[in-house]
């Protein structure tokens, strides 16, 4: 894992979006793994800007996104379609028959992970991959447990993530218990995978996570198993990582 120490939450996104734009500029046909959740929402900003300054163009990228809650309509606002749409989407020219996420309302959930899973195989496998951590160290919505293998599943969330997730519902008791995500060998699949870790929120998650024990206790550690991470966290959240491990 290439580990990048910025100082804030502005460089932060500003370095992922130069590695997301170096990639688009190469391959002008990208696929790009796209998260939700605050930590990307400044890497959309820089995407966004350099859509409208430098002519960076989305025309013919295709994105799948990590996961979707389970029983919201898409047009829900707290959906994550309605949230890549307004974050990003609605603001540079991708098409939009070219964006993926899981139906969070689809009639057979399991039928729904099946389809998804095909999807990401058809399509990809990404090139890049976006990904933030739950303070669990949670991945897409692969919460504590989850083992390698897995695919694009349904979860229960823990309540440490439903809590986290609060602050964007009008109530804790309104985020949805389950939520569909892809998998830990689903994310493991991309060809690159850009892990973003900003705050002192952050800084437990990003401790255990250096200290590199693979475990499904923590599922970011399975990133460990990845050849090609960067890691880019600013100094809150690099804060509590031993200075040997520096
Ligand atoms: N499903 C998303 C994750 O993909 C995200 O990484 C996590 C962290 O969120 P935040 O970036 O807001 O801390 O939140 C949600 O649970």
């Amino acid at each position: 894992m290439k580990v990048v120490v910025v100082e804030n939450y502005d460089e932060m996104s500003l370095r992922a979006a130069e590695i997301v734009e170096q990639q688009v500029l190469k391959n002008a046909k990208s696929i790009l793994g796209l998260a939700t959740g605050s930590t990307p929402i400044g890497l959309y900003g820089k995407m966004i800007e350099g859509f409208k300054n430098r002519s960076v163009s989305y025309e013919q990228i295709k994105t799948i996104n990590l996961d979707e809650y389970q029983g919201l309509n898409r047009n829900h606002p707290n959906s994550y379609h309605s949230f890549m749409y307004e974050n990003l989407f609605k603001h540079i020219n991708i098409q939009m028959r070219n964006t993926y996420l899981p139906d969070g309302q689809a009639r057979s959930v399991e039928e729904e992970c099946e389809r998804y899973e095909a999807l990401i195989d058809r399509i990809g496998p990404v090139h890049l991959q976006i990904l933030g951590m739950g303070t669990n160290g949670h991945i897409g919505f692969n919460e504590p447990g989850t083992p390698e293998g897995s695919l694009t599943h349904c979860v229960e969330l823990d309540e440490s993530t439903r809590k986290n997730n609060a602050r964007f519902f009008e109530s804790p008791d309104a985020v949805p218990t389950h939520a569909i995500t892809m998998g830990i060998a689903s994310i493991l699949k991309s060809d690159r995978i850009l892990l973003l870790a900003s705050g002192k929120k952050k800084a437990p998650a990003v401790k255990k996570l250096m200290e590199q024990q693979v475990s499904e206790d923590f599922p970011a550690s399975y990133l460990w198993n990845h050849d090609d991470v960067t890691l880019i966290a600013d100094r809150d959240a690099y804060q509590l990582v031993e200075p040997e491990r520096q």
